[in-house]
């Protein structure tokens, strides 16, 4: 069996993290985790995370380590046949830590991305809730304005995303996630993007992981995805 590609991508609310991971997930077969998409899985089975994460997320808090690690950290050992990009997690320097523990990661892509382009990228963004779909007026809109492309059910727009909440969310991802990326600075793993557009940043991304994944992972991950 070939051994697996772990990889994980960081970056502040609007950057682009689930834009980008599902290009990857499509292009490399790598399979994409998203800690929200987990959580609303969580929240929709009314697991007891699911109903403890809710309080937190309601509340535009982060849902707390233990919570996170004790969710996400069995559902990446039993990954043992498929390699993934986590999106989403880790968030805190407990997190990581706890990821370190448990696994080796060959990547992680940090986001770097300016406020005013976080501001208006927000102010655009509507959300299929229940699945997680993400939308944009001006970038990806949906083909019925207002509505889900899938179950034609109704988008919304998060609380959080308005230009109010996001400078105090900014602030915040900023103190917790230093401490994070700094790990992977110092483990020679981290790989910074920064700029306005997805879709100057993506050829890059591409690149880097054409030349990181090594071809028999990439070709066995495609092979299994189609
Ligand atoms: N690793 C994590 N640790 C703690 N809380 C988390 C974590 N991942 C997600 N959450 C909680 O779940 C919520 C939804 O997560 P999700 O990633 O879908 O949204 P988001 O963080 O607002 O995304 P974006 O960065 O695109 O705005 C977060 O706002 C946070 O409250
Ligand atoms: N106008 C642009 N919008 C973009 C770009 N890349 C992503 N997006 C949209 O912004 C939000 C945040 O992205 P996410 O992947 O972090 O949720 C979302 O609505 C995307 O559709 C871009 O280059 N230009």
């Amino acid at each position: 069996m070939s051994r697996l590609f772990r990889a994980v991508i960081m970056g502040p609310p609007g950057s682009g993290k689930g834009t980008i991971s599902e290009r990857i997930a499509r292009g490399f077969g790598l399979q994409h985790l998203s800690s929200g998409d987990f959580l609303r899985e969580n929240i929709a089975s009314n697991t007891e995370a699911g109903v403890l994460a809710k309080t937190y997320i309601e509340k535009g808090l982060l849902v707390p380590d233990h919570v996170m690690t004790r969710l996400l950290l069995p559902r990446l050992e039993e990954m043992t046949c498929h390699s993934w990009l986590l999106d989403g997690f880790p968030r805190t320097l407990a997190q990581a830590e706890a990821l370190n523990s448990s696994c080796e990661l060959d990547l992680v892509i940090s986001l770097n991305i300016p406020l005013e382009t976080l501001k208006e990228r927000l102010s655009h963004r509507w959300i299929h809730q229940a699945s997680g779909r993400v939308y944009n007026m001006c970038f990806n809109p949906p083909r019925v304005q207002g509505v889900d492309d899938i179950t034609g059910e109704p988008l919304i727009q998060q609380d959080d995303d308005k230009p109010e909440a996001l400078v105090a969310r900014l602030r915040h991802y900023k103190d917790v996630a230093k401490p994070v990326i700094d790990v992977y600075k110092a483990k020679g793993i981290l790989h910074t993007f920064s700029d306005t557009d997805t879709d100057r940043i993506w050829p890059y991304i591409s690149s880097l992981l054409s030349a990181k994944i090594p071809t028999d992972i990439a070709d066995a991950q495609r092979a299994s995805t189609h």
